[in-house]
């Protein structure tokens, strides 16, 4: 499913109308009944609605629904709250088909206020610009304040529908029924709370009219289509060798749990590297893996030997390697070495913003997770800016640098060198946490190996992880006490729900 900006909404709509036939009335009828049926499925018959009306086609979608909750005997109550003149186009007809069927216009008056039980929000829609104007700016206010739950149409009125806007105004809607298309803002940090519960309905918009743009949301037929069934003959090398690099004497557990996950993820082989002296104490929890010395420098890796490399499918650098400046010709090697896929993570990524020339320089398959707070080190912006803008960031340094970008949070964004989107949003707040981060790295490196679309390869990696924080909670695990080597002994549970055994 795409998501889409707000100017990619109206292309759609327009060329829909335009160039397919479609007529404006018709789609505003199948909005407003598409949103009227989910309406009368939720709520029972007891149930006072006060549908509150704006001026624009989110108040026509208003009309709408005012008329087929009274058509179908619902206690509603319609409310238009901008001068009549101000109703035009396809709204001014449907508020005519409203009035045509007999039914009348109710003031906001304090008993409207504190009869009804469920607001429907048809204030404002895409459509809206700038600081909120009255009387929406008092309305938004007093809605947010009022008792009712609270239902929007498309989006919660005064919330931008694209990402960067710093300064808004916006109802908090308990529902949001999204007309044809989420848009950007579902997903930021600063927004997507705003929707409360959401649900997308098709409003009839022809799909050889939508807009070509690559951003879409990864969903779980995505993963169990585009997940590679190995064959029954598959050995270590098809399964895939890898080599983690990463750990030191601080904080082996990280490497520890990255190259666990990798193997429990499929792996045919998984090679830890390290400092010499903490291998001893890592062999019992890693059985399965193979282990390689690196130089050392106060209990840092300091240099790997480039023979390590040999054989490898891809490689994974950064988990619990610590920031010290010894550390870095590591990464540099690795840049210029590395022939298959090379994952860059954690303090890998802080090493990188001093090794940006190299990292361009790379042609091979580079993929850098960095959540909010690495991804503002690596760009010099803002952690906030990072969390208003990830689209167009992502975008910026996928391109610049020609890297696959992983930018980790409550929706992950994907972003392909040459600028594709998916947005990967399983998961749960237990996986905040550290040491999630190593464990996906794991995963995402054993995914690598085994499948030829890097970025197929990524969404299935965070949908694994993320499906399995989800399935962990819904059985005996809560957000408080899930660990990141739960999630690892957990994998099978996605496994076993979406894939062939
Ligand atoms: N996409 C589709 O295919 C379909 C989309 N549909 C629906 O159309 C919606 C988009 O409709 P839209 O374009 O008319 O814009 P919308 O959000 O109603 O806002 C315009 C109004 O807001 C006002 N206004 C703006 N800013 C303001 C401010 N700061 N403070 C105060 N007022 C402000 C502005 O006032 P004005 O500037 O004219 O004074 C104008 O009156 C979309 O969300 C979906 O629900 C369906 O019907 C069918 C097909
Ligand atoms: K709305």
């Amino acid at each position: 499913m795409q998501v889409l900006r707000a100017e990619e909404m109206y292309d759609w709509d327009r060329k829909a109308m335009e160039s397919y036939g479609r007529e404006g009335q018709v789609l505003m009828e199948n909005a407003g009944r598409a949103i009227a049926e989910e309406i009368l499925r939720k709520f029972p018959e007891t149930e006072k609605f006060l549908i509150v009306i704006g001026g624009g086609n989110n108040g026509g979608d208003g009309y709408v629904i005012a008329r087929i909750l009274k058509d179908r005997r619902r206690i509603a109550t319609a409310v238009q709250v901008v001068p009549d003149e101000k109703i035009k186009g396809d709204a001014l007809y449907h508020k005519r088909v409203y009035e045509q069927s007999g039914y009348s216009l109710s003031s906001l008056s304090e008993e409207v206020w504190n009869e009804n039980t469920v607001l429907v929000d048809a204030m404002l829609g895409i459509g809206v610009k700038g600081a909120l104007r009255a009387p929406f700016d008092e309305l938004v206010s007093k809605v947010n304040e009022s008792q009712m739950h609270r239902i929007s149409v498309d989006i919660p009125s005064g919330l931008p529908a694209d990402e960067g806007v710093k300064e808004f105004q916006a109802v908090k809607a308990d529902t949001t029924y999204i007309v044809q298309a989420p848009k950007q803002s579902l997903f930021l940090d600063h927004t997507a709370g705003y929707y409360g519960e959401w649900k997308v309905l098709d409003i009839g918009l022809p799909p050889m009219a939508s807009p070509k743009v690559s951003r879409e949301i990864w969903t779980e037929g995505a993963f169990a289509e585009s997940f590679p069934v190995l064959p029954g003959s598959a050995h270590k090398g098809t399964r895939g060798k890898g080599l983690i690099v990463g750990g030191g004497r601080m904080m082996p557990g990280a490497l520890m749990m990255a190259a666990r996950a990798s193997i429990r993820a499929g792996a045919g082989l998984t090679t830890a590297a390290t400092v010499r002296d903490i291998i001893p104490y890592l062999t019992p929890s890693l059985p399965e893996a193979m282990f390689a010395g690196t130089g050392e420098s106060s209990g840092v890796i300091s240099s790997v030997d480039p023979e390590v490399l040999e054989g490898k499918d891809a490689v994974a650098v950064g988990v619990g390697m610590g920031r010290e400046p010894e550390s870095r010709p590591v990464i540099e090697m690795l840049l210029s070495r590395t022939s298959g896929p090379l994952l860059i993570d954690a303090d890998g990524l802080y090493h990188l913003r001093f090794l940006l020339d190299d990292l361009k320089k790379r042609q091979e398959v580079t993929v850098l997770t960095p959540h909010f707070g690495e991804m503002a080190h690596l760009t010099g912006e803002e952690v906030s800016e990072v969390k208003r803008n990830p689209f167009s960031l992502s975008r910026s340094l996928a391109y610049e640098y020609g890297v696959y970008l992983v930018l980790k949070g409550p929706n992950t964004i994907i972003t392909t060198p040459e600028g594709s989107q998916i947005i990967e949003p399983s998961g749960n707040e237990g996986l905040s946490k550290g040491g999630s981060g190593d464990v996906l790295t794991g995963v995402l490196l054993t995914m690598l190996m085994q499948h030829e679309s890097p970025v197929k390869a990524l969404a299935n990696g965070c949908f694994l992880h993320g499906r399995t924080a989800e399935l962990l909670i819904s059985k005996n695990r809560t957000v408080l006490d899930l660990l990141p080597t739960d999630l690892t002994d957990g994998l099978s549970l996605t496994y076993r729900t979406f894939l062939p055994r």
